[in-house]
């Protein structure tokens, strides 16, 4: 009988992905802990998330033959060795002096697909010039348009791949962990010269005023795409959508993919991930912020991909629009 050799255990080594976050929690000041890890108001989202996932199961199919996988897959036509890419996560510095350069080698390294957050703490250009990986840059867009402007161009000319456009938070959530936390948003370096990111809540401004509210543009909208298209020629793809209706508009104003998400339940209170996965399935975000069998959601994936194939098999040209991948977050946070 063959047996798989057994790797040798390091005492105090995590073996679940669950045991990370434990000891994140043990290795991070409460502050930035609370941040990565919690969700907007009462967190009835994030549990409904974590549960969504809890009650997924594997309908397995037998006598396969799998001796050999080919996890590998393509997203806007660059090959990846598995389908998951590293969403975007504001703040990397918080969790390792690093930062969002580290994430980009582990990209590198896993042969995946690393998107920058707007909201990095490390500049485009540093990450940039870290390693090889294929980066995405992701983006919100603010009231001053010349700052949004100033930051694709730069993504665009330090050889980002395509442009994601966040579209789930018209205002930011409100995070009531860390409004007790009095936590201070720091200067950003990509920022800098451009506008102030700083904004603590104890400097006399209201909760309203915690994060970047009065920056952000509230009024984007569906025609906002091509001033977009106007500034980068890079593909554009929507994160955050959340209905088919939405999905149909993203086809319809020409974006090259859309990233299914609620933001991991950090923005309010979005639909949960299954129930928006029953509705459609495309690029799918991670509704739960931690797993415990990757290789068990992507097959579940896949089957729930299937199933969206065959609801939404009228809409033929979704099915050639985009790429079934699944979308992680937090892997900085873990692996760096
Ligand atoms: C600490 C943290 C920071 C995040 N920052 C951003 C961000 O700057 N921009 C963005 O579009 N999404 C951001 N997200 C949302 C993620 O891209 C992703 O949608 C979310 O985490 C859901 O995946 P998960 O539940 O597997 O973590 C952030 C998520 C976390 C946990």
């Amino acid at each position: 009988m063959f047996l798989l050799p057994v790797p040798e255990y390091m005492e105090g080594e995590p073996v679940n992905v669950n045991e990370f976050q434990e000891l994140a929690r043990q290795a991070l000041p409460k502050i930035y802990y609370d941040y990565y890890s919690g969700g907007a108001e009462d967190e009835y989202t994030l549990k409904q998330n974590v549960e969504a996932f809890q009650g997924i199961t594997i309908r397995p199919r037998i006598l396969v033959d799998v001796s050999r996988i080919d996890l590998s897959t393509t997203v806007l036509g660059y090959q990846i060795s598995v389908p998951i890419l590293i969403a975007p996560s504001a703040k990397h510095k918080w969790a390792h002096p690093e930062g969002e350069v580290a994430t980009a080698r582990a990209a590198a390294l896993c042969d995946t697909i690393m998107i920058l957050s707007y909201r990095s703490t490390c500049t485009i250009e540093e990450v940039a010039s870290s390693c090889n990986a294929v980066r995405f840059f992701q983006c919100y867009v603010y009231k001053r348009r010349d700052i949004s402007a100033n930051l694709l161009q730069r993504a665009e000319r330090c050889g980002y791949k395509a442009i994601v456009l966040t579209v789930d938070s018209p205002r930011l959530g409100r995070r009531e962990k860390d409004i007790k936390n009095k936590m201070v948003n720091p200067q950003l370096k990509n920022f800098e010269g451009l506008i102030s990111t700083r904004v603590s809540t104890d400097d006399g401004s209201k909760i309203e005023a915690f994060d970047a509210n009065t920056a952000f543009d509230a009024s984007l909208s569906w025609k906002d795409i091509g001033w977009l298209r106007s500034i980068t020629n890079l593909p554009v793809l929507l994160k955050g959508v959340l209905t088919h209706e939405d999905a149909i508009k993203a086809v319809e104003v020409g974006v090259d993919g859309i990233v299914v998400s609620n933001h991991g339940a950090r923005q309010g209170k979005g639909r949960f991930y299954v129930g928006i996965v029953m509705e459609l399935a495309l690029l799918v975000d991670l509704g739960a912020p931690w797993m415990t069998d990757i290789k068990a959601t992507i097959l579940s994936h896949q089957r729930r991909f299937t199933i969206q194939a065959f609801v939404i098999s009228s809409v033929s040209w979704i099915n050639i629009c985009f790429t079934p991948v699944v979308f992680l977050a937090c892997t900085s946070l873990l692996y760096t």
